[in-house]
């Protein structure tokens, strides 16, 4: 049986699927909201009106999930807190829900687990998806990418549910740099929306954006056709186009000098200075990334920012 940890909103829409399709535990390290769960069957916070299957139970206690692969939908900056918190779950599968770098060591979400709990097989699960839509039940296609091809195909088995299709890959850098890049680069075109420099310059950033996604991944020895696919491509055209996005909401607040709520989870906020760490370790050119990283740090406006990459110096594409 999956178990989930985390009920945020990827989490507990997550959970309703997989709930629909079978039996399923959500797990949330707050025991009031566990028990508000409980009581109204629905998370009010995160998904309001989307009412829970009988099949999706509720803990507190992650000693006593049930044996299966655990889903980690914690937000990435926080996948290393909740692992040192949590049990020891053995040689289960341990499947990142999450999308980003880490700040404090460059890790992806699988080698942060791999770190952590190195005895327990690692994947991720991503692409273009709002917890939204699939706590809906509308209908997704999503990316595991599991090193290993036996856990892998049980892994894709296990969390196709009937609105959720899973594709698999092994290809696992593609996948996570594929996540972690397209938020960023939903922060620029937000940013370049809110700031009124039209949908052509959304197209730039997207397709630019989608180059410095290319050249990270296959300096890390992913394959192009997975950053063409679902968890690269794919995330970046949803992401980048639709306000459901918290990354591009958090753009276009940026390119209104509007506040935005700090409590919202914004993956593309510290992968942006992460992935700009990481790029000029590697000498890699991601001149979006480095706009995005002034324009959270307040260095640069949006009207700078798209000078500065108007005038790079003129190149093939
Ligand atoms: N919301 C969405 O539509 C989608 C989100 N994702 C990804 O899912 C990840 C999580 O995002 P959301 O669920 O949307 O965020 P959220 O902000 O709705 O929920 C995050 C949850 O993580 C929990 N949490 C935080 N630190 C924790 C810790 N140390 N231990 C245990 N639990 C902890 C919080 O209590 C909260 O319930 C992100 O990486 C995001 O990119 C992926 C696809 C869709
Ligand atoms: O990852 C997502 C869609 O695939 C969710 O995007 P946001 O985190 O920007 O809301």
């Amino acid at each position: 049986m999956t178990s989930v940890i985390g009920a945020g909103a990827f989490g507990t829409a997550l959970a309703i699927s997989l709930g629909r399709a079978g039996t399923v535990t959500l797990w949330a390290r707050d025991a009031d909201q566990v028990a508000a769960m409980v009581q109204a069957r629905e998370n009010a916070a995160r998904l309001p009106g989307i009412a829970f299957p009988d099949a999706l139970a509720l803990s507190d206690d992650a000693t006593a999930l049930p044996e299966g692969p655990v889903l980690l939908a914690v937000p990435m900056q926080k996948l290393r807190d909740a692992l040192r918190d949590l049990p020891d779950f053995g040689t289960r599968p341990l499947v990142a829900c999450c999308k980003g770098i880490e700040l404090t060591t460059g890790q992806s979400p699988t080698q942060v687990i791999a770190e952590m709990r190195p005895d327990a097989p690692a994947a991720i699960l991503t692409g273009p998806s709002f917890a939204q839509d699939i706590a809906r039940g509308l209908p997704t296609a999503l990316t595991l990418a599991c090193a290993d091809e036996t856990t892998g195909k049980a892994l894709q088995q296990s969390l196709t549910t009937p609105n959720i299709r899973v594709y698999r890959t092994t290809d696992v850098p593609g996948a996570e740099i594929g996540g972690a890049v397209k938020n960023v680069m939903a922060i620029a075109c937000g940013a370049a929306i809110g700031a009124g420099l039209g949908d052509s310059a959304r197209a730039a950033l997207m397709t630019r954006g989608y180059a410095e996604m290319q050249r990270m991944a296959l300096a890390l020895g992913a394959q192009a056709d997975t950053l063409a696919g679902l968890s690269g491509f794919g995330d970046l055209a949803l992401t980048c186009t639709s306000d459901l996005s918290r990354n591009f909401r958090f753009g276009l607040s940026i390119g209104r000098g509007e506040a935005f709520d700090p409590s919202v989870t914004v993956e593309g906020a510290a992968t942006a200075r992460a992935l700009q760490a990481r790029a000029r370790k590697m000498q890699i050119d991601m001149p979006i990334t480095d706009a995005v990283v002034g324009l959270i740090d307040g260095n640069l406006d949006v009207g700078r920012a798209m000078a500065l990459l108007l005038s790079r110096p003129l190149k093939e594409e």
